[in-house]
């Protein structure tokens, strides 16, 4: 069966204002958007609940981040529960900005993974090597563990609520966007080690999204590889190119 194509807007931490968020959802509500897509906005969690209202109704939201308990004292943290009651469908989880600048540790992303699909929510599970990882040669490996973190606690986890992001960190956010031979490279891996470690089904099925410089004007050439599914975009999500990459398949 083919997998369908999946693009996600992953805004950060922008834009700064409710204002700015509401003008953005506009414009994206106005775009002509490929049916064939599916598509996922992941706004700042103060402005999930407001976009959720606006937004047209073929474009889902998700939150960019969870804890895995589902109350308590934990400041500062949102639960699976609390997302799935107010209805948004999707969490990013394992995002490297996550990893890198908050700490969390393959380990906390499988936990936070698993509570997330056990609430009943998607998860768009993040993975992907550093610049000096990837010189080393070590791209599969790092990409094999950040998953085997997860597969360890996945006993009886239905995969269909997962997407996997292969990001690597060094083309987030500095124009160096992977070549779509080492995007295809990359995905081909992370099918290969799940085929071995969860099913050949999961890994024939699964979703793979490269997220790193994705533009309109790259996103063509990357939607055409035959283990890239989508993307998960970052600043192009601001822009009305936006709807482009979204298309990138049309
Ligand atoms: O981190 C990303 C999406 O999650 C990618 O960010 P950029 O598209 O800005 O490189």
């Amino acid at each position: 069966m083919a997998r369908q194509f999946f693009v996600g807007g992953n805004f950060k931490l922008n834009p700064a204002s409710l204002q700015a968020s509401t003008s953005l959802i506009e414009t994206l509500n106005k775009a002509d958007l490929d049916p064939a897509t599916e598509v996922v906005i992941a706004p700042p969690a103060l402005y999930v609940i407001p976009v959720q209202q606006i937004v047209r109704k073929d474009v889902k939201v998700a939150a960019q981040n969870c804890y895995f308990k589902e109350s308590g004292a934990f400041t500062g943290e949102i639960s699976p529960k609390q997302l799935v009651d107010a209805g948004i469908p999707y969490v990013i989880l394992g995002h490297s900005e996550r990893r890198t600048l908050f700490h969390e540790t393959s380990e906390l992303v499988a936990t936070k993974t698993r509570a997330a699909i056990d609430a009943g929510l998607k998860v768009i599970f993040c993975i992907g090597e550093t610049l000096e990882q990837r010189e080393s040669g070590q791209t599969a490996a790092v990409c094999e563990e950040q998953l085997k973190a997860f597969v360890d606690v996945a006993k009886e986890v239905d995969w269909s609520k997962i997407v996997i992001a292969y990001e690597p960190v060094w083309a987030i956010g500095t124009g160096k966007v992977a070549t779509s031979a080492q995007a295809q490279e990359t995905h081909k891996d992370i099918r290969a080690y799940l085929s071995t470690a969860v099913s050949p089904a999961v890994a024939n099925s699964v979703q793979i999204l490269y997220g790193g410089s994705v533009t309109a004007g790259n996103c063509k050439e990357l939607a055409q590889q035959p283990d890239v599914d989508g993307f998960l975009v970052g600043g192009a999500s601001l822009k009305p190119e936006f709807a482009d990459i979204i298309n990138a398949r049309k």
